[in-house]
């Protein structure tokens, strides 16, 4: 009796356990609804938040490291006396257990003992916590011996974050402050051939274009042609002799280096063409319509010879010569002159600043004006007309005592005053070949441009074809693939090596599909494109949060939100590799995630689609929006098949 009174009570007891687990399970059913919709009218919000206002929450640039920083910053200036005014970096990503981690008690506890106040780490870090400011992307701080603070970022708070990317795509608020940024690139010049050196700059200098105007700057894209120099004198010259009809008619040059070349041979050897080329360079400057017609003729030879290169690179660039600034320069030389700054130099009138190590040449001997009096006036016309916030150029780092004594000349003269005014000077190393030489043909002679792009394209059609691409692309996606693919490795090649350190030329690196090249990452973002589009019918409804919980999962997640950092230490170091590296890092994280967690289940048998798992669907696309939008700030065309 006692035991079928026990076994009914243990039964009754089991059956109200499973009544109650499956009321449970039909609430988890009943919430889970519920949070799917609420998570659908989130999104709305945030679609509308991203249009309408201008100052939601500006999650396209969310700086993920800075904020922590300052979190900490605050609570450890409010933690003890004497630290009112500490600033330095305290947070760093961690790569152990935590995501963040703060060091700065070390630090601490050392200075707070050079004032005679004995303090355990372990207390100072709690009491840094202790004045921790709420923070919503912070889930947890935990304090280890012997006193290091791990930081666990909100997982919740992060995917909230993802999930208004993907409404919104990586469309930065606008700027309350937008700066005016005239960046001078590119800058080739005229009747010479336009070098692996002028394409460095072209391509860091587009990239950093790209990049300020993303985050929302106003940038004045400038190319300082050289198209004003002595140089034209010999051009104008030769133009006269071999073509005296050039008033009426075209003269069809369409060799302007040959052109140039000869015209060099004559200044050299004939004293009678070396005076009228002088002559010519008077003349030219005193605006004789003659000369300048005849000038005129030869630039345009040249700039139909840049813009070819330009658009085959697409880039955008307002030309501007040094031929603008003829009588600014002519205005900057009297004011120069009336202040008492230049100096009489065997004829040439120089100017020292007391800061610098060698002078500007203003005027020369012969009365004409030099590299050094285009970039006086041109600066000054920057500043005065242009307002320009900063002003930065882009050549390479052989000229860096230029711009720098054109700086402190600059401020010198009362032109720059550099609190109001940021000049910036980014220099770049030379390009080599191969053979660790500067880059140059076989036979010694400067690589020309299009050449090298022709190559490009060559090369990345065979490398293309030799892994069959051409049996599942078609025509017209084989081309694209292939100008994707050959521009875009060249541009990246340069971009993802520190700009200060020369860089090694080769084909056969930069066309490599593993490692951090430019083919890797538009592979890894086609492969992401087909797995979308791969979806068909399965695509429309993917009504889920973005999935973050899985380690792999997660480990994506933060990667692909340290953009907003990546581009804020790019903007400060004019670094593009920062970037290349980030999205390297997505890439290949990227890959990681997609090998460990399913995010479609097919049949085996019949390869149809049985299971969609939405939310890492929606990772895979947020994820190509972080990609996407990265190698367009490099300048970098994509494709959705190759
Ligand atoms: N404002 C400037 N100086 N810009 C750079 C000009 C570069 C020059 N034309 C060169 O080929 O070396």
């Amino acid at each position: 009796m006692e035991t079928i009174v026990n076994s009914i009570d243990q039964l009754t007891k089991e059956v109200e356990e499973l009544e109650e687990l499956s009321a449970k399970k039909n609430e988890i059913q009943i919430l889970k609804v519920q949070n799917q919709k609420l998570r659908y009218r989130l999104r709305l919000l945030y679609k509308n938040a991203g249009s309408q206002t201008e100052n939601g929450p500006d999650y396209a640039l969310i700086n993920l490291h800075e904020t922590l920083n300052n979190v900490f910053l605050k609570a450890i200036r409010s933690s003890y006396e004497g630290f009112e005014d500490f600033d330095e970096t305290v947070v760093t990503a961690s790569k152990n257990f935590a995501d963040y981690q703060c060091n700065a008690p070390m630090k601490m506890s050392k200075l707070l003992k050079a004032k005679g106040q004995n303090i355990p780490l372990f207390t100072v870090a709690n009491k840094i916590v202790e004045c921790l400011d709420h923070c919503d992307i912070i889930d947890r701080v935990e304090v280890s011996k012997p006193g290091f603070i791990n930081i666990y970022l909100s997982q919740f708070k992060l995917r909230d974050i993802l999930d208004f990317v993907l409404e919104n795509k990586l469309k930065p608020n606008p700027l309350l402050h937008p700066k005016k940024i005239i960046i001078d690139f590119s800058s080739p010049n005229v009747a010479k051939e336009m070098h692996v050196g002028h394409l460095r700059s072209t391509i860091i200098g587009d990239s950093l274009c790209r990049v300020f105007e993303f985050i929302g700057h106003d940038v004045m894209r400038l190319n300082h042609i050289g198209d004003w120099g002595t140089q034209f004198g010999m051009l104008i010259a030769l133009l006269q002799d071999k073509f005296p009809d050039y008033k009426n008619v075209s003269p069809p040059i369409n060799d302007l280096q040959e052109f140039y070349k000869q015209s060099k041979v004559l200044f050299d050897n004939d004293p009678e063409f070396k005076k009228r080329a002088y002559n010519c360079v008077v003349k030219l400057q005193s605006m004789s319509p003659d000369h300048i017609k005849a000038w005129k003729l030869i630039c345009d030879v040249s700039r139909q010879e840049f813009q070819k290169i330009y658009e085959r690179l697409n880039i955008n660039i307002i030309e501007r010569g040094e031929s603008f600034y003829q009588s600014r320069m002519e205005s900057i030389v009297k004011y120069l002159e009336k202040e008492g700054f230049l100096e009489d130099d065997n004829g040439r009138k120089i100017m020292w600043s007391p800061e610098a190590s060698i002078p500007l040449t203003i005027v020369k001997s012969d009365g004409g004006f030099t590299y050094d009096t285009s970039d006086f006036a041109a600066l000054k016309q920057r500043i005065e007309e242009e307002k320009a916030d900063a002003i930065i150029y882009i050549t390479d780092s052989g000229q860096s005592t230029h711009f720098e004594t054109l700086k402190k000349c600059a401020i010198h003269a009362k032109i720059l005053n550099p609190s109001n005014v940021d000049m910036h000077f980014v220099g770049f190393g030379v390009v080599l070949g191969e053979d660790k030489k500067k880059f140059k043909t076989r036979s010694g002679e400067t690589v020309r441009l299009a050449g090298l792009l022709d190559e490009g394209i060559k090369r990345a059609r065979d490398k293309l074809i030799e892994k069959g691409r051409d049996k599942v692309l078609t025509d017209e996606e084989l081309k694209l693939a292939e100008t994707a693919v050959a521009y875009g490795c060249i541009k990246y090649a340069d971009l993802c090596h520190n700009r200060s350190h020369e860089y090694v030329f080769s084909f056969d690196k930069m066309l490599e599909d593993k490692g951090n090249t430019a083919v890797y990452l538009l592979y890894a973002l086609t492969r992401i494109r087909s797995i979308i589009n791969n979806l068909g019918s399965h695509c429309k409804d993917l009504n889920a949060a973005i999935s973050v919980f899985h380690e792999n999962e997660w480990k994506l997640t933060k990667t692909l939100l340290r953009f907003g950092e990546v581009l804020f230490k790019v903007i400060n170091d004019f670094c593009l590799h920062y970037l290349c590296e980030y999205l390297y890092d997505v890439a290949t994280t990227f890959s990681e995630f997609y090998d460990n967690c399913y995010c479609i289940e097919k049949n085996p048998k019949t390869g149809e689609i049985v299971k969609v798992h939405d939310g890492r669907i929606l990772l895979c696309k947020v994820t190509e929006e972080y990609l996407n939008t990265g190698l367009n700030l490099l300048g970098i065309h994509t494709v959705s098949k190759m």
